[in-house]
C-alpha cells in the first residue's frame, strides 16, 4: 500500500470561534481538536509521518500528547494557511520526500474525518490531484446585503473538504505562484486550478465538518461520540 506524509495546518487563531484560545486547542470529548485530528492519521496504516504547522509563538503545542511522537514533526506556520502549508512542504523536502510523491494536507479543524474517507483519497489515482468534497444538497442563494438576489445551480457546486492530495513539488510551485501573484486562496486545489490543474473530487462525508464557529463544536462533540461508540 502507498504510504503518505500529511501536513496538518494548525497555526490559525480561530477568529470566528471567538474563544480565549486557538480553536484547535479546544477540548472535544476529552482531547483537544488537534490531538483528535493527529490521532486519526496516526491510526491509519498508510501514514508515514505527520508534519504539524503551529504558530511560532504557540504556547499549547508542548502539552499535546503527540508532541514527542516519532512520527510527528512540528514546524512554524505562517500568517496565512497557504504559507503554513508552504512551510510544511519545505519541511518534507528537507526530510527527503521526493518531488513527485503525493502528500496530503488536512485541516487541524477537521477532527471527524474517517479512516474510510482517508483510505478513499489515498487510493485515488489520477494525475490532477484530488480532494475530498461533498455535492451541495441545499438550494444556494446569491446575496446582496443579506437579501437573496438569485439562485445558483447547485448541480455544479461541491463543498471542498480536506485532505487534499497533490505531488509535493507541483503543490509547492502552485502555492508559491499564488502567493507571488498575491492571489488570496483558501485551499490547495484553488492554487492548483490557477495553474491549470483540474483536481478530482473524491466522495467526502457531511460529518467531516470544519470546526469554525461555536455551534460546530456542539455538532462535532455529538458526531465524535457516535464515531467512538461505533469503534
Ligand atoms: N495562518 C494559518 C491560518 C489557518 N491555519 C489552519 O488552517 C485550518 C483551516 O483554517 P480555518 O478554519 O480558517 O482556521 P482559522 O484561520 O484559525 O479560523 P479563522 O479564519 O476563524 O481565524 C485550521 O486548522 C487552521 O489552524 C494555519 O495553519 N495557518
Ligand atoms: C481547506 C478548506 O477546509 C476547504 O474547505 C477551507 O478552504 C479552509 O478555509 P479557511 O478559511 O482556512 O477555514
Amino acid at each position: 500500500m502507498t504510504q503518505f506524509w500529511v501536513i496538518i495546518p494548525a497555526a490559525g487563531v480561530g477568529k470566528r470561534m471567538a474563544s480565549t484560545q486557538p480553536k484547535q486547542y479546544l477540548m472535544l470529548n476529552g482531547k483537544t481538536i488537534l490531538d483528535t485530528t493527529i490521532e486519526k492519521f496516526l491510526e491509519h496504516p498508510q501514514i508515514t509521518g505527520i508534519a504539524v504547522g503551529v504558530s511560532p509563538d504557540d504556547e499549547y503545542w508542548q502539552q499535546s500528547e503527540w508532541a514527542g511522537n516519532p512520527q510527528v514533526v512540528r514546524f512554524d506556520g505562517g500568517q496565512e494557511r497557504s504559507e503554513t502549508v508552504l512551510n510544511g512542504l519545505q519541511v518534507l523536502m528537507a526530510i527527503g520526500v521526493s518531488d513527485d510523491e503525493s502528500v496530503l494536507v488536512h485541516d487541524a479543524a477537521r477532527p471527524l474525518v474517517t479512516e474510510a474517507a482517508l483510505t478513499r483519497i489515498m487510493a485515488h489515482t489520477g494525475d490532477q490531484g484530488a480532494l475530498l468534497a461533498i455535492p451541495c444538497k441545499d438550494t444556494l442563494k446569491l446575496a446582496e446585503e443579506q437579501r437573496s438576489t438569485a439562485t445558483v445551480d447547485r448541480s455544479v457546486i461541491w463543498q471542498a473538504q480536506t485532505p487534499q492530495k497533490f505531488p509535493l513539488m507541483a503543490l509547492y510551485q502552485g502555492l508559491a505562484s499564488a502567493l507571488e501573484e498575491g492571489v488570496a486562496i483558501t485551499d490547495e486545489s484553488s492554487a492548483m486550478e490557477l495553474i491549470g490543474w483540474q483536481p478530482d473530487l473524491v466522495e467526502g462525508e457531511s460529518s467531516n465538518l470544519k470546526i469554525t464557529v461555536p455551534e460546530d463544536l456542539v455538532i462535532a462533540q455529538a458526531l465524535l461520540s457516535i464515531q467512538q461508540t461505533a469503534k
